[in-house]
């Protein structure tokens, strides 16, 4: 068979390597309008934040690994059409040649775009957006100038909170803008977010919250000031962290899709038309927690997207486990984690929940060296008692492999009275014979 894989970032070339690697005898042709392929866009705050010094590890594949596999990889080709009844996608090389390619079967992992705010000003010079491996660089750059001293972040969710750390690292002073209350309110109930604004404040970044730009103003054609229902301020810099939503224009008036544009898949990733699959943040994906679809854009979900749509089309009948969001976050050392709905994220899906929640040291009481507070809250359904969702704040590092029992407690939708039994490992060095997760189950009404 000829399959064509539109973009070749994390579940693009998942897809492609459970192929080529699982699959032989296959033609495949990968298509991607970037120069470069899996740059991790995690890495950018880090790198730019210097917390590690360049960018160059933050790749982990290259065209030419493909090629030896036996892929055609067209890169710099930025595809304009597909032809759903001709099963043909319609591609423009950077040189400007038009290129058409049948297909068998085809993949969309043509990802997320950012959303743009859309306000006066979005023109002026010094505005900047968060996505590609180049935006970063450019970043990295204004970051380099004296003479950028102010900056404005706009969106406190992850990449927002997590580029405002960067600026201030690289000795910036940083206003960081929400349209919501708190930061990573998308994340996590308002009392847990509230922990993350604290350690942002006692950082130095300035927090707008309830406040929304409406206007950038500008001096000689470059940004200068930004306009928000609440002020105007003075900034030499602005960079937009309001979301993304799936990149889905090529396909959405053809397939069947989400109402946000993202297209809808099944659990073998197959869209609503047979030869055609979806896969990563252009794709919706089934959720554990809502126990329908949605959408949820992380590198996580799109690299098992695209191992699933590899195995199915290449003949092996494999159905997604499912997802819960899992998702982890550390701003100056203060971690949160979070695992399936909040409180508020369950009650505006419309579940009925309730929570317990706890608060205790990491290790047993009697350590008192390098022993930090954990604050837990699990959510789960006054019905049937599953467990629904779980959150965690702490200095300590310990609570990134704790999410990820809860992840799995989602996925298998098991109550929190079976956690409350569950058996938990004790070790002082670790965790105390009645640790946070054993009693805040044990105390669940
Ligand atoms: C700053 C930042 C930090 C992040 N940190 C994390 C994190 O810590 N953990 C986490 O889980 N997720 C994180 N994410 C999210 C994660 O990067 C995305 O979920 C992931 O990139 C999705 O992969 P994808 O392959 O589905 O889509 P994308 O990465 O968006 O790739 C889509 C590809 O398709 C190509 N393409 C699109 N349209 C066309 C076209 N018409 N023709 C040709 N090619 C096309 C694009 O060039 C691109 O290469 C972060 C994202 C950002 C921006
Ligand atoms: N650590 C991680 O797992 C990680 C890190 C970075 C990015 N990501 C993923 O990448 C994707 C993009 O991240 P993101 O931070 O751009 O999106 P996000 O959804 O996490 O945050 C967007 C933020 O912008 C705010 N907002 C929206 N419109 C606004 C407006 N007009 N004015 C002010 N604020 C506004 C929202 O309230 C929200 O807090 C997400 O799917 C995220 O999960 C994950």
């Amino acid at each position: 068979m000829k399959i064509v894989i539109i973009g070749t970032n994390h579940a693009g070339i998942a897809a492609a390597n459970t192929l080529l690697d699982k699959y032989l005898g296959h033609e495949i042709v990968m298509i991607d309008r970037n120069s470069n392929m899996s740059y991790l866009g995690c890495g950018t705050a880090l790198w730019v934040g210097r917390q590690i010094d360049q960018p160059h590890e933050l790749f982990y594949a290259r065209p030419d690994e493909f090629e030896a596999k036996g892929a055609t990889v067209l890169t710099e080709t930025e595809v304009s059409t597909i032809d759903f009844q001709k099963k043909q996608v319609h591609a423009i090389a950077k040189t400007g040649e038009t290129l058409v390619e049948d297909y068998d079967k085809l993949i969309l992992a043509m990802g997320s775009r950012p959303i743009i705010p859309k306000i006066l000003g979005n023109e002026l010079e010094g505005i900047h957006f968060l996505k590609l491996f180049q935006e970063g660089q450019a970043v990295d750059e204004e970051f380099a100038k004296e003479s950028v001293k102010r900056i404005a972040v706009i969106g406190a969710g992850y990449i927002g909170t997590e580029i405002a750390e960067a600026a201030k690292r690289r000795g910036k002073e940083v206003l960081l803008f929400d349209a919501e209350a708190t930061s990573l309110a998308s994340y996590y109930d308002e009392d847990f977010a509230k922990g993350m604004d604290e350690n942002l404040s006692k950082q130095g970044i300035e927090l707008h919250f309830g406040e929304i730009a409406q206007e950038f103003k500008g001096t000689n054609g470059r940004v200068s000031q930004i306009v928000t229902n609440k002020n105007s301020y003075d900034v030499d810099m602005v960079i937009n962290c309001i979301g993304f939503t799936a990149n889905s224009a090529l396909a959405s008036d053809q397939l069947d899709t989400l109402k946000n544009g993202a297209i809808k898949v099944d659990k073998h990733q197959q869209t609503s038309d047979p030869d055609v699959y979806a896969v990563g943040d252009v794709a919706s994906i089934y959720s554990n927690a809502l126990q329908d679809f949605t959408y949820i854009a992380l590198a996580s979900n799109a690299v098992r997207s695209g191992i699933v749509a590899g195995h199915n089309i290449g003949g092996t009948s494999l159905e997604s486990a499912g997802v819960q969001g899992s998702n982890g976050i550390s701003i100056f050392g203060y971690n949160m984690t979070s695992t399936g709905f909040s409180v508020k994220a369950a009650e505006r899906f419309g579940l009925d929940v309730s929570y317990t929640d706890f608060e205790d040291k990491q290790k047993a009481w009697f350590l008192h060296e390098d022993n930090d507070t954990v604050k837990i809250r699990i959510v789960y359904e006054k019905e049937s008692r599953r467990i629904v969702g779980t959150q965690m704040a702490s200095y300590s590092e310990i609570i990134a492999g704790n999410i990820n029992m809860f992840s799995l407690a989602i996925q298998e939708q098991k109550t929190i009275d079976e956690l409350a039994l569950l058996d938990l490992f004790f070790l002082p060095h670790f965790n105390s014979p009645y640790n946070y997760m054993t009693v805040a189950a044990l105390n669940a009404k």
